[in-house]
């Protein structure tokens, strides 16, 4: 029988930009990485925040108890978060095995002539169909997905911290991490996210504050620009209540009270970088991983070291009432 192939790649019914974006998929280092069994990350944003904290270290230090992850579906920022914080060392080592899915891709990867070990199990691959019949078999002893995320018995590498996720769109469950299916910029998020830090037994601060939050583009610049600062601002005004100032941990953690922002290149963003974190934190630095596409204007500012706010001064008439009723 003729070779047919079913990939969608080659599907002629595909329009040019669709095949186009899933020949880049196909190529991309990123995408191959997140979906080995050995990183199943839910999302190739995943590799941005892993190489935002290789850069800058603050997710890895035992004083991050307590962080916030803004804009956070599919999840895979929260993954890391979780990692970090010892909840879910199951992402880099699967403690009951891969997925059939992703072990299959790891099969065909890696053993494209049929003739090496899979999986350190001793069997060797025949080539043609028995091939794939012994293939089919030997998947069946890994667990689907799903199961790997929540089996019932098995012992959970004991986790610290509160990790709170939020987006408008549901997020599957993540060991350690508490989902919030709400808008951010409604009325009711900053209240809802409070209660959840302060019923996990915390102050209400947060020691980190991440935002990979982006509106949908609408292809209309005035109004695009208009969106991703309005997440930036309302990102601003929860960082300047509940992220931990640097001070409280002692002077000498000057890095401290993190705030990582994805921003579009813009000349208002810039503007708001110099009027809002620019005088609040004793470090705004610019960075552009390599996991984010060289085409997007999106890139993140890392804050470190967060001031705090000073309390308003209260104004004369309510520091003296009988001077002002006078
Ligand atoms: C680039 S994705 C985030 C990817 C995520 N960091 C990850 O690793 O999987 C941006 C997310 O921001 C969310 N978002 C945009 N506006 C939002 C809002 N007002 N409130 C909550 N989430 C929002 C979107 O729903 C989308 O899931």
């Amino acid at each position: 029988m003729p070779f047919r192939p079913t990939c969608a790649l080659f599907s002629s019914k595909l329009p040019a930009s669709s095949r186009a974006w899933l020949a880049r998929q196909s190529k991309d280092p990123y995408v191959k990485a997140r979906t080995s069994y050995t990183a199943r990350y839910r999302s190739r944003s995943a590799f941005k925040l892993i190489e935002l904290d290789e850069t800058f270290n603050f997710l890895s230090t035992r004083d991050v108890n307590t962080v916030i992850d803004l804009g956070a579906a599919p999840g895979g920022w929260s993954q890391v978060v979780a990692e970090k914080l010892g909840w879910a060392n199951w992402d880099t080592q699967p403690l009951a095995g891969p997925s059939k899915r992703s072990a299959l891709s790891e099969v065909r990867l890696r053993d494209p002539d049929g003739t090496q070990d899979v999986r350190n199990k001793g069997k060797k691959m025949k080539k043609g169909k028995k091939r794939e019949e012994e293939m089919d078999a030997d998947l069946d002893d890994y667990p689907d997905l799903a199961d790997l995320d929540a089996p019932e018995d098995t012992p959970r590498p004991p986790g610290r911290g509160t990790i709170i996720a939020v987006d408008l769109l549901r997020m599957e469950p993540i060991p350690g991490v508490k989902t919030v299916q709400m808008d951010f910029l409604s009325p009711e998020a900053e209240a809802h996210i409070n209660s959840l830090m302060l019923g996990a037994g915390g102050d209400g601060k947060a020691d980190v504050i991440l935002s990979d939050m982006a509106a949908n583009f609408t292809g209309n610049p005035t109004a695009d620009t208009h969106a991703s600062l309005q997440l930036q601002e309302s990102v601003f005004e929860f960082t300047k209540r509940h992220l931990r100032p640097f001070g409280e941990l002692g002077k000498k953690r000057r890095r401290a009270g993190v705030l990582v922002l994805k921003h579009f290149a813009n000349p208002e963003s810039n503007e708001f970088r110099k009027e809002c974190l620019i005088p609040h934190f004793n470090h705004v630095i610019y960075h552009k991983p390599k996991a984010s596409r060289s085409e997007s204007p999106e890139a993140y500012w890392v804050c470190m070291g967060w001031k705090g706010v000073q309390p308003s001064k209260p104004s004369a008439e309510l520091a003296d009432p009988a001077q002002s009723a006078s």
